[in-house]
């Protein structure tokens, strides 16, 4: 393609927080309700209009996370998925998880997408309270977004996918 763009971003989140899911829909358009847990990593990849994304999609089990900080390196855009029903209460972890990684040195400036996933089952927060309980306003040396999302439903998936079509380095083939 004459005016084809690629870039890469990397999705990373604690297990089951449903990285694998949105990253089939957006590759393939599928959603399930069964899912095995991803074994080290998967790489998809994600096309809309002229720009292909490859896209690293990581295992979350705590023996996977130290491979997170070596896929994000080099990418236009970190993708951090967590569940937000309020019986998940990992949140404290992930929230750990996240400030660690982006405060590596290698991973400096990298613009970082936090995905607040599962909205369609009850009692799911809101964007307000993920930016509050993350901490997310505290992180000021890249661009951030907050997004909440439905794999399942198909909610906010356009934006997702807009916003990550946005990062593709300007003039990339
Ligand atoms: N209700 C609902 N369930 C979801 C959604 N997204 C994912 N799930 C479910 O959450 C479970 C875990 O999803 P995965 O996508 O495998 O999670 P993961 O983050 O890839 O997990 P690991 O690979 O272990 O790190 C599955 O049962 C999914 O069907 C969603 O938007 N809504
Ligand atoms: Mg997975």
């Amino acid at each position: 393609l004459l005016f084809s763009k690629h870039l890469e971003i990397c999705v990373v989140g604690l297990q089951s927080a449903g990285k694998t899911s949105l990253v089939n829909l957006l590759s393939s358009g599928q959603f399930a309700d069964e899912m095995v847990p991803t074994v080290g990593f998967n790489m998809r990849k994600v096309r809309s209009g002229n720009t292909t994304i490859k896209v690293w999609d990581i295992g979350g089990q705590p023996r996977f996370r130290n491979m997170w900080e070596r896929y994000c390196r080099g990418v236009s855009a970190i993708v951090f998925v967590v569940e937000t029903p309020p019986s998940s209460d990992p949140w404290a972890i992930a929230t750990e998880e996240l400030h660690a990684l982006i405060e590596r040195p290698h991973l400096a400036g990298v613009p970082l997408l936090v995905l607040a996933t599962k909205n369609d089952i009850k009692g799911a927060v809101g964007v307000d309270q993920v930016i509050r309980t993350m901490r997310l306003d505290t992180i000021s040396n890249r661009e951030v977004s907050c997004y909440s999302i439905s794999s399942k439903n198909q909610v906010n998936i356009d934006v997702t996918l807009r916003w990550l079509v946005a990062r593709s380095p300007a003039g990339s083939r």
